[in-house]
């Protein structure tokens, strides 16, 4: 059987969010970490995670087009980049020298793309890009490390990054329906357009937009696009596809990522009474051993109740550590020592796994050697429970209501 669509996504969390949406609304997925070494069967979607969202645009573009000839040769006709609905890039990249490679390797002459998600609160609204009730402009992105979105803009953004025009299909077209998109589509096809931004506020308006790409080979998308795609293959949403093997196994939470979100999520948890392990960046610094603690404290600990191994801390904690030891090497040691904890859980019995944050879950999974996930129920917008083995849960930074920690297991019982 050929796989339907074929997706390639600049993270690991975000793979997942992708995954999650087309398992939703009716697709068997598998998540591949990196490009796979051999076919993959049984499934109508494969989302290939990269970690391309931050590396210089020619690697992006190289890895990229590496996983798009995988998927060529499963027989794939249909392509998805899956960017961050936040739209996480600079005038470098790589969301535009990535598209472009991937349309020239597919022959493509226009591409439409958008980051909308509404679910998540991401709306694009002439042009411009809402994280909530805020301009991306205005809200924390501002002050992201490596990708601050200082305008909300998007097309001067995707302009910014590419080469060929870039315009924009508002609400006025996409609220007319398919016929309307395909119409401005054409039109600023025959511009000379290259590129087109797509508003979308609602997910009726991702419906539609998936009704009037059916044969676009290319689209460029956060996760919202995907409510919109399987339905042009005649399947429907349903909880057959995101159906996992039965949940065994001790509880337990790994969490690197430092945002708001998770930040609140960590504090709710402590709030329950719940066992948790703070790690000290400081302390990896000094040359403790602090995976071996932490995995002496945990192994009384492990049961039915889940245990919460932590390094997330507010904005002003985190950057007296980076000023001490540097950004880069507190990042790196924090994501080393986060992902032997993990393994040595796992290795004790832990059978389902939350990890927090993109980075994180890039190290953690390789920690354990997870080649590929099955896709499972949805837990919150964006995180769905998956299979490898164990169930794990790759949290986005940004996802998840306050009480995800412990409503996550509650979910798999
Ligand atoms: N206390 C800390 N001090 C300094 N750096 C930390 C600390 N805790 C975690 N880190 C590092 O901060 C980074 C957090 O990035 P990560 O991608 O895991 O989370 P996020 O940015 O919130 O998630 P997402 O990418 O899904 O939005 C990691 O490199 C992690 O090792
Ligand atoms: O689209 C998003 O916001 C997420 O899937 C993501 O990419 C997190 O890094």
């Amino acid at each position: 059987m050929k796989l339907l669509l074929g997706c390639i996504a600049d993270d690991f969390t975000g793979a997942t969010d992708l995954a999650n949406n087309l398992v939703r609304a009716g697709m068997r997925v598998v998540q591949t970490i990196g490009i796979p070494d051999a076919p993959v069967a049984g499934v109508d979607a494969v989302v290939v995670a990269l970690k391309s969202r931050t590396i210089p645009a020619a690697q992006a573009v190289s890895q990229s087009i590496g996983a798009l000839r995988w998927l060529q040769a499963q027989g794939c006709g249909q392509f998805y980049f899956k960017v961050c609905s936040t739209f996480d890039s600079t005038p470098q990249g790589n969301i535009g020298p990535v598209a472009e490679a991937l349309m020239d390797a597919l022959k493509a002459d226009f591409c439409c793309v958008t980051p909308a998600f509404p679910e998540n609160g991401r709306t694009v609204f002439k042009g411009h890009l809402f994280v909530g009730d805020v301009l991306l402009s205005d809200s924390g992105m501002r002050n992201h490390p490596l990708t601050p979105m200082t305008d909300a803009n998007l097309v001067r953004v995707m302009q910014a990054q590419s080469r060929g025009k870039v315009g924009l299909i508002d609400h006025d077209v996409v609220r007319r329906g398919p016929e309307a998109i395909r119409g401005r589509i054409a039109k600023l096809g025959g511009e000379g357009g290259r590129f087109a931004i797509v508003d979308a506020i609602d997910n009726q308006d991702l419906l539609a937009l998936g009704r009037a790409i059916a044969d676009a080979p290319l689209v460029v998308a956060g996760s919202g696009v995907a409510i919109g795609l399987p339905q042009n293959h005649g399947l429907a949403p349903s909880t057959e596809a995101a159906r996992l093997p039965a949940a065994s196994g001790a509880k337990a939470v790994v969490s690197g990522s430092c945002s708001a979100a998770t930040n609140g999520q960590v504090q709710h948890f402590l709030q329950q009474g719940l066992d948790a392990f703070a790690v000290d960046p400081l302390r990896i610094a000094a040359g403790q051993d602090v995976a071996g603690e932490a995995l002496v404290w945990a192994r009384s600990r492990l049961g039915d109740k889940p245990v919460l191994v932590y390094s997330s801390a507010p904005p002003e904690v985190v950057r007296g550590i980076q000023q001490s030891i540097g950004a880069g090497e507190a990042g790196e040691m924090v994501e080393k020592t986060l992902a032997k904890i993990a393994r040595g859980l796992v290795d004790a019995g832990v059978g389902q796994l939350i990890v927090a944050g993109g980075e994180t879950s890039g190290a953690v999974v390789q920690a354990l050697g997870v080649r590929q996930m099955r896709i499972g129920p949805q837990i919150d917008p964006g995180v769905p429970w998956c299979h490898a083995g164990l169930h794990l849960a790759l949290k986005s930074g940004n996802f998840g209501t306050p009480d995800f920690f412990t409503k996550a297991f509650t979910q798999l019982q």
